[in-house]
This record gives structure tokens, C-alpha cells and sequence, in this order.
């Protein structure tokens, strides 16, 4: 339950809803107990006025609203008397539903709200958490607790909470009642109703294992189907067809079987359910039978009674069912607690500094290990970019290229040594600063479900002029290529749109970049699946674009025509060579031998 502490900051929020929903629950339950009342004095009233009855010394004791009523109907013929309270048994049944209709607004309406909210701060807390925490975490498992965890907790702020509040006021109410009319028949027909509550939490934990179970296997059986899907191209190619069938047929047993043992159980509980609720009355008419013969006009108390029970075991039984909401939301929020109280490794430090990047990039002596694996994948590393330089780095697969622009980024903080931009460390910049200030392509590229612009746009704080777009586009050379599609800039990409080829998304994804017009360029081997003659193009735009902005290039090729100020080559996360192109050539080393390959492969090519 301390788990769940921390939701009750939302129940304060909505403390008004939540009172309001308390106090219509109690009324709506303070009707229904009017019902057995008045229909156990007309029984009562019936049973006199039959032919032989004995005066009798009983007094029936009710409730003062109850007692104000009688009064005002005890004077009426027996017709009249019937017809009045019949009507107002209705009228309570009505009053009785509309308020439950007030409560479920109030209390199942909070829940929602409360459902959103924690949405919302648990994205927001994602968000808020490092590249480092996204790497051991899987999505499915991020995408489970934001969805499946949530939903539960909103059981318990909801469902379970009416329940309660429902039970506590009708079992008080109901109990009050039969205490002040018969306290050792009470005690008697009241007797079995806890045991039903526990079996009800038992089976009812049974069930949840079981229907546990079910969901996992359903998960296995859609991220089966899911991946097969969109491996179709590659199933297809190695005609594994029979073997993927084989699979998800495997894990569609699996799911059938643990289904099949959940239905078995369900088909257990309702009836056995049935058959204690109906144990209970038994007991009462026994019991009250009993007590009848021995005093007729005890008649109309023994049905009211009845009513009372009947009444009672609904709520009782889903003592069991609230017990095992609780159980599963408090688990759900203490999986929530756990990503909630992470708090990521990169954030702003108090003394952060607003960044303003200007001035020479230094790696000093950088070296950085990936937490989770172990890799070292810097080891030493210094260079030095001054302001407006066109840098190339090149390097086998590997060798930590990628590394070097995330800590540039700020994704990680060095191990050991300092990247600073102008003189101060990139860890002193308030983070959000930096990488707005910082136009990067990663090597990944990855576009939304939107529209070809608004992916364009995706990191300006408004949607970009047309002219910026295309401008942006032209020197990506993608702009063509956007006008030809059906709706031009306007087309939805993704998963519900236009598929577009990987070098198309790849220069849609420089485009995005290049229209920040940051002084600051990253691009980490992003003309990988574009042709040689649109990389030229591509290269050639760059050149008048990068003027006097500083650029730091990833590559496996090297553009000979872009004059650099430096050519980096990687190796195991150390520097290999460093030096102008020239220099690299007659040092003849990787670089060098790289260069000749590359350019005899273009020479057989043409
Ligand atoms: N997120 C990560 N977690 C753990 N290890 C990583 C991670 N990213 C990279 N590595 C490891 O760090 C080393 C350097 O990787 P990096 O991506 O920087 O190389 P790269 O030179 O950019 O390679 P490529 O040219 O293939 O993109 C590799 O051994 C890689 O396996």
C-alpha cells in the first residue's frame, strides 16, 4: 500500500469530486436501506391484518426517517397504505439510481482525470531520462508501464475506491439497521459473509495469475505476428515462411492453453459465488423461519432480513475483488515509483550556463566506457576545432565516431577529460541550450507519422515557412523528389503514408537540420544510402551553406572535394592519423590507402 502514497497527491487535487462523490455514494446507499424497512412493515402489516392474528407485544424499531413515514401512513386503509409504499419503494429505487449515476460521474470521472495526469507526468518524466536509461530499458517495457501500469492504477482510483466507499456505507448502514432490529439474528446471518469475502479474494488472486498468463502469452503471440510483419521482405527472400508459421502457431497453443485454464476457472467462480450468496439467505430463512413460527408477527422483520442480506453480498463478495485491485495497483505503481524516482544521469547542473556556442570545440584527453556494456569506446582522445573549421572524421566501424558526437552532444558525460566549446565544458551548458544550438543528423535517421514539412520543421520551435522548408530541402537535394509526391510537402510519411527510400529519408533528416541554420553542423554518416552523384550535389550545396560555421562530418567515405580543415581518422576509439588531406596522402597510411581504393572503385564503376 505505501506504494500508492503516491497517488495521493492526485486525490487532493480532486478533493472536491472526491468528497462530493463520498457523500452522494452514502446517500444513494442511506435509499436502499429504506427499501427493506418498508417492506417488511407492509409484511408486517399483512400478517396482522390476517384473520387470527394474535395481537403482538413486537415492536419493529426503524430508522427516524423511516419512523416519520410510518406515522404518516399507519392511519390509512390497508389498500392505500399498500399503494403509498409501493410507490415510494419506487420512488427509492429512482432516487437510489440517480445518485449512483451522480457517483459513478464524480468518482469513476476522477479516476480518469487522475489517469490523465499520470499519463502525462510519467512521459514527462521519459522524456526527462538520459540516452544511458533508454539503452537498458526495452520499449515494450517503457510503452507497458505508461499503458498497462497506469491502467491499473486507475482501477484502484476508480473502481476500487466506489467499490469501497459503496461497501463501507452500505455495510454500515445495512448493519446498523439489523443490529438495532435483532442482534442474535444478525450475528447469525451475517456469519457467513466474511468467508465469502475471502474466498472471493482467493479465487479471485487464482484468476489474476491465470488471466497474467494470458496476457503475456497474447504479448508473445502479437510481437510475433508484429516483427513478422515488418520482416515480411526478409521471411519472404530466405523462404522461412513454414518456419515463422511454425513459430507463431507454437505461441498460439501456448495462448489457447493458458485461455482455456482461465475459462475453466471463471466457469468455477460466478456459480460457486451464487451458491454462498444463496447459503446466506438459506440461513436467514432458516433461522428466521424458525424464529417465526415461534412469534408470527415477527414475519415482515425475517423478510426484511432477506432484503438485507440479498442486499449485503454484492458489495461483500467484491471485498474480495477490491483486495486484488489494490494488490495489482499498488505492484503497478511501485514499477511506476521505480522509473519515476530515476533520476537521469545528464541534467542541467545548478550552476548550469546559458549556452551560447561560440569558439573553438576541444576533446581533451576524452575518454569515455558505455556503462552497460563495458566498451570502451574513446580512450585518450584530444582535438581541437577551431571556430568556423570543416572537419572530417573517418574510421573503420566501431571505432567510437558516433561516441565522439554524443558526447559533444551532451548524450553522455566523459569518463575521464573534458569536451568544452569555447573554453567551457559542454557540462556546464544548460543541456536544453546546447543541442537546440547544435543542428545534428544522427545515423539513424528517423522520421514521424507526419507530414513531409512538419518533419522538416520537426526541431523549430514554430512550423518554418514554405521558402525555408524548400530552401532547407534544396540544399539537402530533396526537394524534387517532395514536390513530385502527390501532395508535395504536405505528404504523411511513415506508417500510415508514403514509404520513402532510405536515401530520401536521409536527406530529409539533413534538411531538418539544416533549416535550424545552426553555426554548429553534426552529421554522423547520413549520405550512406545516397548515390554518388547526390552526395556530390549534396556536398557541393553544403560547401556555400557551412561558410562560416563549424562542421564536423562522420563518414566511411571520404569527399575529396570538400576542401577540410582536418581529416580525423578513428581506430578503437583512439586517433589513428590527424592532418589536411595532403598531409594524410603522403603520410600514407589508412587514409591514403582508403582514398586510392575508393577512387579506383568510382574509376571501374564509370
Ligand atoms: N549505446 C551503446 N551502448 C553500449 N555500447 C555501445 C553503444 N553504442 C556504441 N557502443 C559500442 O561502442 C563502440 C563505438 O561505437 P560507435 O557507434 O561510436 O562507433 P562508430 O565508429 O560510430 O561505428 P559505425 O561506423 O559503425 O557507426 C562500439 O564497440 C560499439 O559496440
Amino acid at each position: 500500500m505505501k506504494h500508492l502514497a503516491a497517488v495521493y497527491k492526485y486525490f487532493w487535487k480532486y478533493r472536491f469530486r472526491f468528497i462530493a462523490g463520498i457523500l452522494l455514494t452514502a446517500t444513494s446507499n442511506y435509499f436502499a436501506v429504506m427499501t427493506p424497512e418498508i417492506t417488511g412493515y407492509i409484511v408486517g402489516k399483512l400478517q396482522q391484518s390476517l384473520p387470527g392474528a394474535k395481537p403482538t407485544s413486537f415492536r419493529n424499531e426503524y430508522d427516524a426517517l423511516v419512523t416519520y413515514f410510518i406515522k404518516w401512513v399507519d392511519t390509512m386503509s390497508f389498500s392505500q397504505l399498500v399503494t403509498i409504499c409501493s410507490l415510494t419503494i419506487l420512488l427509492l429505487a429512482v432516487l437510489r439510481g440517480l445518485f449512483m449515476f451522480f457517483m459513478r460521474q464524480t468518482i469513476i470521472v476522477m479516476s480518469r482525470h487522475i489517469e490523465f495526469d499520470q499519463k502525462n507526468e510519467v512521459y514527462q518524466h521519459y522524456q526527462r531520462l538520459d540516452t544511458g536509461f533508454y539503452k537498458t530499458h526495452s520499449t515494450g517495457d517503457l510503452m507497458n508501464r505508461m499503458a498497462e501500469d497506469v491502467s491499473r492504477v486507475r482501477m484502484f482510483t476508480g473502481p476500487a475506491i466506489m467499490y469501497l466507499i459503496n461497501l463501507l456505507s452500505l455495510i454500515s448502514l445495512s448493519v446498523i439497521n439489523m443490529f438495532r432490529k435483532d442482534v442474535h439474528l444478525s450475528l447469525i446471518v451475517l456469519a457467513p459473509l466474511p468467508l465469502l469475502a475471502l474466498t472471493i479474494y482467493i479465487v479471485n488472486n487464482v484468476i489474476h495469475k491465470k488471466s497474467e498468463k494470458v496476457q503475456a502469452s497474447l504479448s508473445n503471440l502479437t510481437t510475433n505476428a508484429q516483427e513478422a510483419y515488418s520482416g515480411i521482405r526478409v521471411i519472404k527472400s530466405f523462404v522461412q515462411e513454414n518456419a515463422m508459421m511454425r513459430f507463431f502457431t507454437q505461441n498460439s497453443e501456448e495462448y489457447r492453453k493458458n485461455a482455456v485454464g482461465l475459462a475453466k476457472v471463471e466457469a468455477i467462480y460466478f456459480p460457486s459465488m451464487t451458491l454462498m450468496v444463496g447459503l446466506s439467505t438459506l440461513i436467514t430463512i432458516l433461522i428466521g423461519g424458525q424464529m417465526a413460527l415461534e412469534d408470527p408477527s415477527k414475519v415482515g422483520l425475517i423478510v426484511e432480513f432477506v432484503i438485507y442480506i440479498n442486499m449485503l453480498t454484492f458489495p461483500v463478495s467484491a471485498i474480495g475483488s477490491v483486495a486484488s485491485m489494490v494488490q495489482r495497483a499498488a505492484a503497478s505503481q511501485k514499477r511506476l515509483n521505480e522509473f519515476l524516482q530515476t533520476e537521469p544521469v545528464i541534467k542541467d547542473k545548478n550552476n548550469a550556463v546559458p549556452a551560447n556556442l561560440s569558439g573553438d570545440i576541444v576533446f581533451d584527453n576524452v575518454s569515455f566506457t558505455y556503462a552497460n556494456t563495458g566498451i570502451k569506446a574513446i580512450e585518450n582522445f584530444s582535438l581541437t576545432i577551431k571556430e568556423g573549421q570543416k572537419i572530417l572524421i573517418i574510421g573503420k566501424t566501431g571505432s567510437g565516431k558516433s561516441t565522439l558526437a554524443q558526447l559533444l552532444l551532451r548524450f553522455y558525460d566523459p569518463e575521464k577529460g573534458a569536451v568544452t566549446i569555447g573554453g567551457t565544458p559542454v557540462s556546464n551548458f544548460k543541456v536544453r541550450e546546447l543541442r537546440e544550438q547544435i543542428a545534428y543528423v544522427p545515423q539513424d535517421v528517423f522520421l514521424f507519422s507526419d507530414t513531409v514539412g512538419n518533419n522538416i520543421s520537426f526541431g523549430l520551435p514554430q512550423v518554418a515557412t514554405k521558402e525555408n522548408m524548400q530552401h532547407a530541402a534544396r540544399l539537402a537535394s530533396v526537394d524534387n523528389e517532395i514536390k513530385g509526391l502527390e501532395k508535395g510537402y504536405e505528404t504523411m510519411v511513415g506508417e500510415r503514408g508514403v514509404t520513402l527510400s532510405g536515401g530520401q529519408k536521409q536527406r530529409v533528416s539533413i534538411a531538418r537540420a539544416l533549416i535550424k541554420d545552426s553555426r554548429m553542423l553534426l552529421l554522423d554518416d547520413c549520405l550512406s544510402a545516397v548515390d554518388a552523384k547526390t552526395e556530390h550535389t549534396i556536398i557541393q550545396n553544403l560547401y556555400q551553406y557551412l561558410d562560416k560555421k563549424t562542421a564536423i562530418i562522420i563518414t566511411h567515405r571520404i569527399f575529396s572535394h570538400l576542401n577540410f580543415d582536418q581529416v580525423v581518422v578513428m581506430e578503437n576509439g583512439r586517433m589513428l592519423e590527424q592532418g589536411t588531406h595532403e598531409q594524410l596522402m603522403s603520410l600514407d597510411g589508412y587514409y591514403a590507402e582508403l582514398y586510392r581504393l575508393q577512387v579506383s572503385n568510382e574509376q571501374s564503376g564509370e
